[in-house]
C-alpha cells in the first residue's frame, strides 16, 4: 500500500515539534497537523508565561529586599505592563522556535486543522474551509493535555481561571484562591503573592508538591508562609459560589471544621486531562485509559505503527519528557532502533524561589522497594557562593549506595536547584558515582561546588577510626585519631 506520507504527527506542541523535526531529519516525508498555533501549552499557557511571571515576581522581591544592601526601594507594579511583557516574551519564543516557517524550512509540511482517525493509517483534517483525508505509514499522536476541572459543586456556575486564562488577566486580583498545591498552584502562588495579590492555596492533601521530597517541600512551604501565602491543606473544597459584590466564596471542611474564604479570583490547578476524546481513536483501534493513550516503553500504542508521546499519554507531564518521548518514538518508528524511555533518570524542577528539584528515585520509593541506600546531605549555608548572595536557604540530598557511591536519586531545595539537578541526571545516566564527582575539580565559588561538597560527604562518611589507625600504623604517623562522630563535618 502506498501512503501519502511516511509520517504524520498530530499536534504541534513540544512533543509534536520534536517528532516532526526528527522525521524530516531522518528523510521521512513528514506532515505535522496542528489545531491551533504551533508551540502548544509550553509556549502559550505553560512553561514560558509561568517562568516569565516568576522572573518578574523575583525582580519585585529583589526590589523589596534591596534596602538590606543599602538601596532605597519602593517600586510600584503596573500589572498590565507585567502581563504585556509576558505575552511579548511568549511571542518572542514562538517566533524563535515554533514559527511554522522554521519547520517548513526543515522539510516538514505543516497543516492547520483538527485531526481525527478514519482508520489506523488515515486521518481526516477538519478546517473551517472543509475536510481533507490523508494517509501515512507511521503516525505519532502528540495532542497534549488540558486542565482537569474537578466536579466541585458550584464551580461551573462561577467564572474561574485555569492556566489557559490566567496569563490573559488585565487587572491584578486583590486576592487569589488557588485550588491545587501541585507545581502549577505553587509556582503561581509565589508569583502572584510577590506581585502584591493575597494568595490562599487549598489542597485536599496534607502537604504541598506531593511528588517531591517531604522534608524539602516542607522547607519550601515554610518559606512561602513567611511570604504570607495562606495554606489550607487537608481541605475538602465543598462548594464555590459568587457573592453579590462579585467576589467568590469557597466553602471548605478541614479536619471536620467548616470554614469559608472569600476573594476576587479562583485558579483551578488540580491536574491535567489527556487530549484524546476528539481523535476518534476507536476508528483506528487504539487502546487508551482514563489518564491517556496507552503506550509501552518504546512509546508504541497497541497498533505497532502508531505511537503516542508527551502529555497525551498521561505518563509524564514535562516539556523535557515530551521531547524525550518524541525522540524515542521517532527513533523506533523511523530508524527501527529499539530505544526505551529512560524512566530511571527523569528530572524535574519547580521554579519557585528557591527552586525545588529532583531526579531518579525518591526516598519513599527506595524505602518501599527495600533498596539499601545512604542519604548524603549538604546545606546551602556551607556553600560560599550562596553565602555571598544571601541565598543560604537550601539543602542538597543525595541517595546513594554506601559501598560504591552509585547515585540512586537526588533532590535539591535552593537557588539554581533546577540547573544543578541536571548535573545529577548526567551523572546517574552515565554511571558517574559520588566518588567520581568528589574527585572532579569544580570552580570556586559556584553552586556547582556545592554538588562537589555534597559528593565529598561520601568520602567523609566512609572514613572510620580503624582506617586512620591503619594509616598511622602503616606510615608511622604520630598524630591523634580524630573524632569522626560529627556527620556534618565538611572535610
Ligand atoms: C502552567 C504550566 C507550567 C508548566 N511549566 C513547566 C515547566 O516549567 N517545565 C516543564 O518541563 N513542563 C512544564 N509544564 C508542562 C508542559 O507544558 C507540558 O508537559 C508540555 O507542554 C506537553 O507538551 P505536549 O507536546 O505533549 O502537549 P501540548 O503542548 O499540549 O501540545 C499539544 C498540541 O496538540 C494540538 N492538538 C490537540 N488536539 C489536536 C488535534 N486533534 N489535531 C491537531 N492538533 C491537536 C494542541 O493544539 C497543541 O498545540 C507546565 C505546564 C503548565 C500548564
Ligand atoms: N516546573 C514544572 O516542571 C511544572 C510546572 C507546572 C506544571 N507542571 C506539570 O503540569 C502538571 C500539572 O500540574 P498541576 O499542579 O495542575 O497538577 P498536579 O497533579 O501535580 O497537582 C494537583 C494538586 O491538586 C490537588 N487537587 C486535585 N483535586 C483537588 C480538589 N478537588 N480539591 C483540592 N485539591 C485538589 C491534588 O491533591 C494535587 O496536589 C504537573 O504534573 C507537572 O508535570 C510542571
Amino acid at each position: 500500500m502506498v501512503y501519502e506520507y511516511d509520517l504524520i504527527v498530530i499536534g504541534g506542541g513540544a512533543a509534536g515539534l520534536t517528532a516532526a523535526g526528527m522525521g524530516a531529519n531522518f528523510g521521512a516525508k513528514t506532515l505535522m497537523i496542528e489545531a491551533d498555533k504551533l508551540g502548544g501549552d509550553c509556549t502559550w499557557h505553560g512553561c514560558i508565561p509561568s517562568k516569565t511571571l516568576l522572573h518578574v515576581s523575583k525582580v519585585s522581591q529583589t526590589l523589596t529586599e534591596a534596602e538590606k544592601y543599602g538601596f532605597q526601594s519602593g517600586g510600584v507594579i503596573d500589572f498590565s505592563t507585567v502581563m504585556e511583557h509576558i505575552r511579548n516574551t511568549r511571542q518572542e519564543v514562538y517566533e524563535e522556535a515554533d514559527d511554522p516557517e522554521i519547520y517548513r524550512n526543515m522539510g516538514v509540511e505543516v497543516k492547520f486543522g483538527r485531526a481525527s482517525f478514519v482508520d489506523s493509517h488515515s486521518v481526516i483534517i477538519k478546517t473551517q474551509k472543509g475536510e481533507e483525508e490523508i494517509s501515512a505509514r507511521y503516525i505519532i499522536i502528540a495532542t497534549g493535555s488540558k486542565p482537569m476541572v474537578p466536579p466541585i459543586p458550584g464551580l461551573d456556575d462561577i467564572s474561574y481561571l485555569t492556566n489557559e486564562t490566567i496569563f490573559e488577566l488585565e487587572e491584578q486580583p486583590e486576592s487569589l484562591g488557588i485550588i491545587g498545591a501541585g507545581p502549577i498552584g505553587i509556582e503561581m502562588a509565589q508569583a502572584f503573592q510577590r506581585l502584591g495579590t493575597q494568595v490562599t492555596v487549598f489542597d485536599r492533601l496534607s502537604r504541598i508538591l506531593s511528588k517531591d521530597d517531604k522534608e524539602l517541600a516542607e522547607m519550601l512551604q515554610e518559606r512561602l508562609e513567611k511570604e504570607d501565602i495562606d495554606f489550607k491543606l487537608s481541605a475538602s473544597v465543598n462548594r464555590l459560589s459568587e457573592i453579590p459584590c462579585g467576589n467568590i466564596k469557597v466553602e471548605t471542611e478541614i479536619n471536620g471544621k467548616s470554614s469559608t474564604w472569600e476573594g476576587s479570583e479562583i485558579l483551578v490547578a488540580t491536574g491535567r486531562t489527556a487530549n484524546y476524546e476528539r481523535l476518534q481513536l476507536e476508528n483506528a483501534g487504539i487502546h487508551y485509559q482514563k489518564n491517556g493513550i496507552t503506550v509501552d516503553d518504546r512509546c508504541r500504542t497497541n497498533k505497532k505503527h502508531i505511537y503516542a508521546v508527551g502529555d497525551v499519554t498521561g505518563r509524564y507531564q514535562f516539556t523535557h519528557m515530551s521531547e524525550h518521548m518524541a525522540k524515542v518514538a521517532a527513533t523506533n518508528a523511523l530508524l527501527k532502533i529499539p530505544m526505551k524511555i529512560d524512566e530511571n533518570h527523569v528530572p524535574w524542577s519547580t521554579f519557585t524561589d528557591p527552586e525545588l528539584a529532583h531526579v531518579g528515585a525518591t526516598e519513599k520509593e527506595l524505602q518501599e522497594n527495600g533498596t539499601s541506600y545512604k542519604t548524603y546531605r549538604f546545606p546551602y549555608d556551607k556553600i560560599d557562593r550562596a553565602i555571598t548572595e544571601g541565598a543560604t536557604e537550601g539543602l542538597i540530598k543525595i541517595f546513594a549506595k554506601k559501598m560504591t557511591g552509585k547515585i540512586l536519586g537526588a533532590t535539591i531545595y535552593g537557588k539554581q536547584a533546577g540547573d544543578l539537578i541536571g548535573e545529577y541526571a548526567l551523572a546517574m545516566r552515565n554511571g558517574v558515582t559520588l566518588r567520581n564527582m568528589a574527585d572532579t575539580i569544580y570552580p570556586y565559588p559556584t553552586y556547582g561546588l556545592g554538588a562537589r561538597r555534597a559528593a565529598d560527604q561520601w568520602y567523609i562518611q566512609s572514613q572510620s577510626t580503624w582506617m586512620v589507625k591503619l594509616i598511622k600504623w602503616l606510615f608511622g604517623y604520630r598524630g591523634t585519631v580524630p573524632d569522626l562522630s560529627d556527620e556534618d563535618r565538611i572535610i
